[in-house]
């Protein structure tokens, strides 16, 4: 029978193993010992099953929490496909619809059989294909977000877009918050900004891609991307859970929009943040964003302004890079708060694959987003050479000045 296996953290007062049963059951057939025998032969095919049960005891954690003393599980369950369509929506409705209303029960992984598995398009072109995108293969990319643009023109938008990229930034990426407005129209943003950056590439040789956000009513997402992709859009970024994983996926699917798609995690953390409850981020921002097909994933990092617990952003990374599953790997971004003085942490934790994504700390900069630029570049090459940050800024005046600013976290080679 193929299924797809959910791995649940259950929480109950009595009997874990009676509530687990009750869930393979409630969200399949429905009921089942008191069917006639003929029935139950007709509908096995159909019946949800618990497949394994570990029991973890009691914690005095989750009992304040809840305000009552609570046995604990992680549950595994296996609910057949004959059951639903190979899309997300029903994948998701059926393996915690209503039972996501429980208030006690929190999904961690979802399992796929290869066949299953195999109805996700994943990312397009994936970390080796933005690096030929960019012609980058040695370092961290390194991406600022275009802060201080809202209610500006275009004027101002392709002056500011060359700063960030004489910075010496990979990839400079529009503020979720950024929308289509008159002055600023998506169609506008991507011919202006196109030819601001080529002008910069000529300058420089530096090749910088520009991520423009993807916005609007979404029966009409699929033209506009299809316009952007028309247009020559670098990246298309995307505000998946505001609009829905098959969004995100039909998207990526559409064989007219061959332009990378940067998910962006906004309204994610209305799922993800308890522990006892909701969905785990390295299913959410991780699994699922490179199923559906993003080709990069920003998430909150484990030091910045919305942090994650440093386990749980490790656990996205792991789950947009891992070499098992049969998709390009994904770009794994943790965002938010970082400056220059972090980058040793990014580069220990996230590694070479990773992108170094900052707003405030490349524009917050005492010389502007040139500035902060170089010095995100000069934190890169010293963490890559196992150099001090602080050694490397003897030699590095933007550095330096990031650092006076902002401070440093050294890690020892
Ligand atoms: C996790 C998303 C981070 C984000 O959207 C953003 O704008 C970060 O800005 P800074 O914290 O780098 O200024
Ligand atoms: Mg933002």
């Amino acid at each position: 029978m193929s299924a797809v296996i959910a791995t649940y953290l259950l929480h109950d007062e009595k009997d874990i193993r009676k509530k687990a049963e009750g869930i393979a059951l409630g969200l399949t057939v429905g009921t089942w010992t008191d069917l006639p025998a003929l029935e139950q032969e007709q509908l096995r095919k159909h019946k949800g099953e618990v497949v394994a049960m570990e029991e973890l005891g009691e914690s005095e954690r989750t009992n304040a929490y809840f305000g009552k003393r609570l046995k604990r599980a992680i549950v595994k369950i296996a609910y057949p496909t004959v059951n639903f369509s190979a899309d997300l929506p029903a994948l998701l409705v059926t393996t915690f619809g209503k039972l996501s209303l429980d208030g006690e029960v929190r999904l961690l992984d979802l399992e796929f059989p290869d066949e299953w598995k195999r109805q996700f398009p994943g990312p397009r072109f994936g970390i080796s294909g933005i690096r030929e995108k960019v012609g980058v293969h040695d370092r961290p990319l390194l991406m600022s977000i275009f802060k201080g643009i809202i209610g500006r023109d275009l004027a101002y938008l392709t002056s500011e877009l060359k700063k960030q990229a004489l910075g010496g930034v990979d990839l400079v990426k529009d503020d979720e918050i950024l929308f289509d407005s008159e002055q600023l129209p998506l169609e506008k943003r991507i011919t202006e900004g196109k030819a601001a950056l080529r002008e910069v590439y000529e300058q420089t040789g530096k090749r910088t891609l520009y991520a423009v956000n993807l916005t609007g009513k979404t029966f009409e997402l699929k033209e506009k991307a299809k316009r952007a992709a028309e247009l020559g859009a670098d990246v298309l970024l995307f505000n998946v859970f505001a609009y829905g994983l098959d969004v995100l996926q039909g998207l990526r699917a559409d064989e007219n929009i061959t332009v990378p798609i940067m998910a962006h995690p906004a309204f994610s953390g209305a799922i993800t943040p308890s522990e006892f409850y909701g969905v785990a981020p390295s299913l959410l921002l991780g699994k699922l964003l490179r199923f559906a097909g993003a080709d990069f994933v920003l998430f909150p990092s484990p030091y910045g302004s919305v942090a994650l617990e440093r386990e749980q952003a490790l656990g996205i990374a792991r789950a947009l890079t891992d070499e098992q599953e049969p998709f390009a790997r994904a770009f794994p971004v943790p965002s938010a708060g970082i400056h220059p003085g972090l980058v040793p942490l990014l580069v220990r934790d996230f590694g070479l694959d990773s992108i170094v994504n900052a707003g405030g700390g490349i524009h917050g900069h005492p010389d502007g987003a040139i500035g902060g630029g170089q010095a995100f570049r000069a934190a890169i090459d010293a963490a890559l050479a196992g150099r001090l940050l602080r050694e490397a800024a003897t030699e590095n005046e933007a550095l330096q000045k990031a650092i006076d600013r902002w401070g440093a976290v050294e890690v020892e080679a």
